[in-house]
């Protein structure tokens, strides 16, 4: 798919950062907290006040409807936001049923007949029963929201993809589970991902290249 290109993007606390993420790369990024991570993520998704410029490989976000723009490049909020009764609402191309809304898969997916099948199949490496669609978001644990946020962003078939903290409420088991899908997904769609993460263990885990916001500046983590 793309790569991401950062162009002086700088926000209230951060010094202007240049960075390229290849598309299929995935670089993770760590620091203090209060140092800016979220800030740096919501200034990409052009959900905050910012400078700079971000580019999906050569298409400048400056050039792109915000709303197309989130959704090629999505972001997983570290508190995801349900406005639904029930999950499966949140899934525009698949109703609560569990079936494919023609009309909907028009709109979103008409290219793609086995959505449904490959959300489900999400679902499944994320230890949900599909009946979980039938769900009210009120009974939802924080580690369900979490993992759940995760299949509705992809649901989306983002083409970069900003994580914070994607696995901070897990046990180990859904950690492992999360980190598979997030890894394939982006190896499948050639995916950038950019990814907040506090656990150490889990940037040597995963391996790549990781930044750490230090004063303000992002830096090459050593
Ligand atoms: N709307 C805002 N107005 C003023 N300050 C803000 C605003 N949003 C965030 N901040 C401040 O900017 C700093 C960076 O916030 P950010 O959420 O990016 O931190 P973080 O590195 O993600 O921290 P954590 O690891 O705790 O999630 C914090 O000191 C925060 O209080």
């Amino acid at each position: 798919m793309a790569g991401l290109r950062l162009d002086g993007l700088t926000h209230r606390t951060l010094a202007p950062v240049d960075l390229v993420l290849d598309a299929g790369e995935r670089v993770f990024v760590s620091g203090p907290s209060g140092s800016g991570k979220s800030l740096l993520l919501r200034a990409i998704a052009d959900l905050d006040p910012h400078q700079g410029e971000v580019w999906l490989d050569t298409e400048p976000r400056s050039r792109m409807a915000p709303p197309v723009w989130r959704r090629r490049v999505g972001l997983l909020p570290a508190e995801s936001f349900w406005w639904a009764e029930t999950v499966g609402e949140h899934f525009p191309a698949i109703q609560t049923s569990g079936t494919l809304s023609a009309e909907k898969m028009g709109a979103f997916h008409s290219d793609h007949p086995t959505h449904r099948d490959q959300i489900n199949g999400w679902l499944t490496g994320l230890g949900f029963e599909p009946d979980v669609l039938d769900w009210s978001v009120t009974r939802l644990s924080t580690g369900e929201r979490q993992r759940l946020a995760l299949v509705r962003l992809l649901a989306q078939r983002p083409e970069a993809l900003l994580l914070d903290e994607a696995t901070a409420n897990l046990d180990p088991v859904n950690r492992d589970r999360v980190e598979t899908l997030v890894e394939t997904y982006r190896r499948e769609q050639d995916a950038a991902v950019l990814w907040v993460s506090h656990d150490p263990e889990q940037r040597r885990r995963l391996g790549g290249r990781a930044f750490v916001i230090c004063n303000g500046r992002l830096e090459p983590e050593t």
